[in-house]
């Protein structure tokens, strides 16, 4: 319907020919490309494409950006954004949608524990990887680089979330995958639908009962034992495990603290981590291995630094080049083409510095993958420069505050211009964990194996679907065990 207050917001579509309602229909295929040619056009501003049902309004300056980041929850809704666009409340739940419990969790007792417990993600990473690769004498073995990826972080996450021996149990972890895949199935059979009709579909459409029965068979023995130690010996037993189960049963509400759940906060952890940091690795193993002049030097650094600090998080934070390669990793294939989905929830709209006012009830967000392409914001922005942030914390720590420059150029910062984990308010609570995981998993590939590309110097096309950039889901990557020359 036309709204002769959007007037002044531009409209990009495909064509002049083509009308909204065909490049709403065709964004699946097509917008990626709209927001790339809408940057173009407005690099400065803000514009809009159609989806069906509704307006996605889509910021392009990093200035504005930052002001979608800062907004308060009763201004620019993180949590209204979710629902517009990937409707938890009818995909899982009221309870999820509704108490968001979990996310404090992991930003706080999940973050705060990362030293104590990297032993355990260290252990896991090397028994992961030796029992998913499998290699024998000096042959070249192919791998199909993201299932692989995704079966080594899931036991990875899994050993935080739930410890051993759950955290290997096949049934357990692949029922995991399976639950955000059927979610996902969900969401895009959910977006034909107008917005007044989804709680009347979502019944026939939503597959999630029977992933959610596994979770609990698998689950419930071990909330049960935790609420029952609790009962008999106190809050803070002896011997309570550290993991997620127990730092959720910390913060629970007393409603909140049984298996049914507690198991749906499991899964919709299991749903953040296990997809988002298996894309990130694959990713970066694709760019190693049709780069891989940046090979011997991590491999030197990860040697060094094992060999000085042992195998430790503090060490991590001595390997610039690997904290660098997976940070420009995600600058250029960051997993949404336009990120921080947001609504408008404030009565008057919400208005942007440059004077454009978004009314209530608009759907907004950050141009993520054109920003991070930006040849004014990241030189040679289009050139995968693996080292490029390393060498930043080099060159710009003898002039500048050193902490100030490190804490920029690190793969957990976020800012207006690199999205990859948004930024702001609801910046992804959980990036400290993946940061850790993904540089630990990359040190020890780099220090155990030689890689190279199934194809020499052919990087492997990413699928495009509406807003998401994935890995190719079938490339493969070629490992071997490491032979130094
Ligand atoms: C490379 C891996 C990851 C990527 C690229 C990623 C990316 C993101 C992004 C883009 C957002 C939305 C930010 C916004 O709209 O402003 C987000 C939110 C979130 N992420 Fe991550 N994430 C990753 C790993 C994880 C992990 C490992 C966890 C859990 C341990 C996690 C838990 C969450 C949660 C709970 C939210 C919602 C935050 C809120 O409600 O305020 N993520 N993530």
């Amino acid at each position: 319907f036309h709204n002769p207050k959007l007037d002044a917001i531009p409209i990009v579509r495909s064509s002049k020919l083509a009308g909204n309602y065909w490049d709403a229909y065709n964004f699946p295929v097509n917008g990626l490309n709209l927001i790339k040619a809408g940057y173009a056009q407005y690099p400065e501003g803000i514009f809009r494409v159609a989806r069906l049902f509704r307006w996605m309004f889509i910021v392009s300056s990093p200035k504005l950006v930052k002001e979608i980041g800062d907004a308060p929850e009763t201004v620019l809704s993180f949590h209204g954004g979710v629902e517009l666009n990937f409707p938890i409340k009818l995909l899982i739940g009221p309870a999820v949608a509704e108490n968001h419990y979990h996310v404090h969790t992991i930003r706080t007792n999940l973050t705060r524990n990362l030293h104590a417990c990297f032993p355990d993600v260290k252990d896991e990473i090397t028994d992961a990887f030796g029992d998913v690769v499998q290699l024998q004498g000096s042959e070249w073995k192919s791998l199909p680089m993201l299932p692989t990826t995704m079966a080594i972080v899931a036991r990875v996450s899994n050993r935080l979330f739930v410890g051993l021996p759950l955290c290997r149990d096949r049934t357990y972890l692949q029922n995991n995958v399976q639950f955000a895949l059927d979610i996902m199935r969900s969401r895009r059979k959910m977006d034909w639908f107008p917005y007044f009709l989804r709680p009347l579909v979502a019944p026939l459409i939503c597959d999630k009962d029977k992933t959610i029965a596994v979770a609990l068979k698998a689950l419930s023995p071990l909330i049960e034992e935790r609420l029952s130690k609790e009962k008999e010996l106190g809050p803070d037993y002896a011997g309570k495990p550290n993991d997620l189960i127990s730092w959720l049963l910390e913060d629970a509400e007393e409603k909140e603290r049984n298996a049914p759940s507690l198991v749906l906060r499991i899964l919709l952890s299991n749903f953040a981590a296990i997809h988002t940091t298996s894309m990130a690795f694959t990713q970066a193993m694709f760019d190693l291995t049709t780069r891989l002049e940046h090979l011997l030097p991590m491999r030197e650094e990860a040697d060094r630094v094992i060999a000085q600090e042992g195998w430790t998080k503090t060490a991590l934070n001595s390997m610039f080049k690997i904290d660098s390669f997976l940070r420009e990793s995600q600058r250029m294939n960051n997993n949404l083409a336009a990120a921080m989905v947001r609504k408008v929830v404030a009565k008057d709209g919400f208005m942007f510095s440059d004077g454009t006012v978004l009314p209530e009830g608009s759907m907004v967000c950050a141009a993520a993958r054109p920003i991070h392409y930006d040849s004014s914001i990241h030189e040679n922005a289009t050139e995968f420069d693996g080292f490029r942030f390393a060498r930043e914390r080099a060159e710009h720590g003898a002039t500048q505050d050193l902490n100030q420059v490190i804490f920029k150029r690190q793969m957990i910062s976020t800012g207006p211009d690199h999205l990859a984990f948004g930024t702001g308010k609801h910046a992804c609570p959980g990036r400290f964990f993946a940061a850790t995981e993904l540089k630990a998993m990359l040190a020890h590939v780099v220090m155990n194996y030689d890689l190279k590309a199934e194809m020499e110097g052919v990087r492997p096309p990413d699928a495009v679907s509406g807003l998401a950039i994935s890995p190719n889901a079938t490339a493969m990557v070629q490992f071997r065990k490491r032979i130094d020359l």
